[in-house]
């Protein structure tokens, strides 16, 4: 286990009801608030309304941007900050599923950048602090509510990039009702599953042999999610099922599991080129590229695919060489993901070869990507076609 310091301020108010709680942090963060939302479902399902009161019992000055895009923008980012700076703003609160809350991470951290934002998500500067950040998670899947990470696509490039203001834009306080996600369609409640497990296979999939604890982890919330997704794709309203997943997709992405080890995250550049190119949702693309980087990856280390198809899928290794059953495992995953709905080709999105070269490139902008296996970009060009 490598030296590793761990530290997340995020105040997390799980469970039923526990909008309440939107009352007191509002008096500690300020008056104005800049509620940030996306495309309206917050008003369909009472979300919105819950909100608000609580706003106004706080005596709060509401200032609302709303209409954030799935795979958020640099131009909303821009206008964010600018009403933030025009209207004085104390803190941004978001109200929504990751594209929300990446993008109030971007709005708060832009607001009090000199500079274009854009040059914070692109790593050519540091952000220099951000206003403070609170949350009201409606989709369970990124764990943004509980990290400092964000992802902001900028749609005159085609570039979509994660950056962090650690600590800045670690949110003050998250407030997850299991309840509140009940609308979720199914379709987002899917690939919010698929994005949880991506973010475990991506700190799962490393070199450290001595860090059983983390493995351990990490397999309890796989294994958490193998048992419970399938119940819940059938029964989309049971609040006690989406709690599970949600406390599953809030941890599998707070810095827990990666304490001491170094993750491998390719699949998540190799799959921002895409979305950046194609705006497809995150978990859907993940969903296509992993499995697919697996199989390319079981050839060079097959034990850790061997463990993972014992520990989360029950797969007994009778003998069997560690390839043998680590392949199993694989297939075992396709099989998990295809029967709960998840897209299996790029072509279920109309995707053909001919960028596949151009999204290898920006898949590796910054060089060659992952650690578990590295990948250059005739390797990435190999798994989009592989994928196709
Ligand atoms: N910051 C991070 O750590 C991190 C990690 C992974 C992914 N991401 C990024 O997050 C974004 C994806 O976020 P996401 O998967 O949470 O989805 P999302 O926020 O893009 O939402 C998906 C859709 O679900 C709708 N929705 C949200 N809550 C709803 C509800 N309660 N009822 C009905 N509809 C609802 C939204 O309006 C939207 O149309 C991508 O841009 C991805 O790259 C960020």
């Amino acid at each position: 286990m490598k030296p590793f310091i761990y530290e997340n301020p995020t105040r997390l108010y799980f469970g039923e009801g526990q909008i309440r709680h939107l009352i007191t942090e509002t008096k500690r963060l300020g008056n104005k608030v800049l509620l940030l939302y996306g495309g309206g479902s917050i008003k369909r399902n009472g979300v919105y309304d819950a909100v608000m009161n609580a706003l106004k019992e706080a005596g709060a000055e509401v200032l609302e941007l709303s209409g954030v895009d799935p795979n958020p923008r640099i131009s909303t980012v821009r206008r964010g900050a600018q009403m933030c700076n025009e209207h004085n703003i104390d803190w941004v609160l978001a109200v929504g599923g990751g594209s929300v809350i990446d993008c109030a991470k971007a709005i708060a951290a832009a607001a009090v950048f000199d500079g274009d934002f854009w040059d914070v998500v692109s790593h050519k500067r540091s952000a220099q602090g951000a206003l403070p950040i609170g949350t009201v998670l409606t989709l369970a899947a990124t764990g943004s509510e509980m990290n400092a990470g964000s992802v902001i696509t900028n749609e005159e490039t085609q570039e979509k990039m994660g950056w962090s203001a650690s600590p800045h834009t670690f949110p003050k306080f998250s407030i997850l009702d299991p309840a509140y996600t009940v609308s979720v369609p199914k379709e987002h409640t899917v690939y919010g599953i698929v994005d949880m497990m991506s973010h475990v296979f991506e700190q799962y999939f490393h070199h450290d042999e001595m860090a059983p604890v983390q493995d351990g982890f990490c397999e309890s919330i796989l294994r958490a999610i193998v048992q419970t997704a399938p119940k819940l794709v059938e029964d989309l309203e049971n609040v006690e099922l989406r709690g599970i997943i949600m406390y599953c997709g809030t941890m599998a992405l707070n810095g827990l599991l990666s304490m001491g080890v170094t993750g491998d995250w390719a699949n998540h550049d190799m799959e921002h080129a895409v979305s950046a190119v194609y705006d497809i949702p995150h978990g859907g693309g993940l969903a296509i590229l992993f499995p697919h980087w697996m199989d390319v990856a079981v050839e060079k280390h097959p034990e850790r695919f061997a463990q993972l198809a014992e520990n989360v899928f029950g797969i007994k290794p009778e003998g069997r060489s560690a390839l043998e059953v680590g392949k199993e495992g694989i297939q075992a995953l396709r099989d998990f993901w295809r029967s709960i709905g998840a897209p299996t080709r790029l072509s279920d999105y109309n995707i053909d070869d001919s960028r596949l070269i151009l999204m290898a490139g920006k898949a590796t902008t910054f060089g060659p990507r992952g650690r578990f296996i590295t990948l250059t970009l005739e390797d990435i060009a190999d798994i989009y076609t592989r994928a196709l």
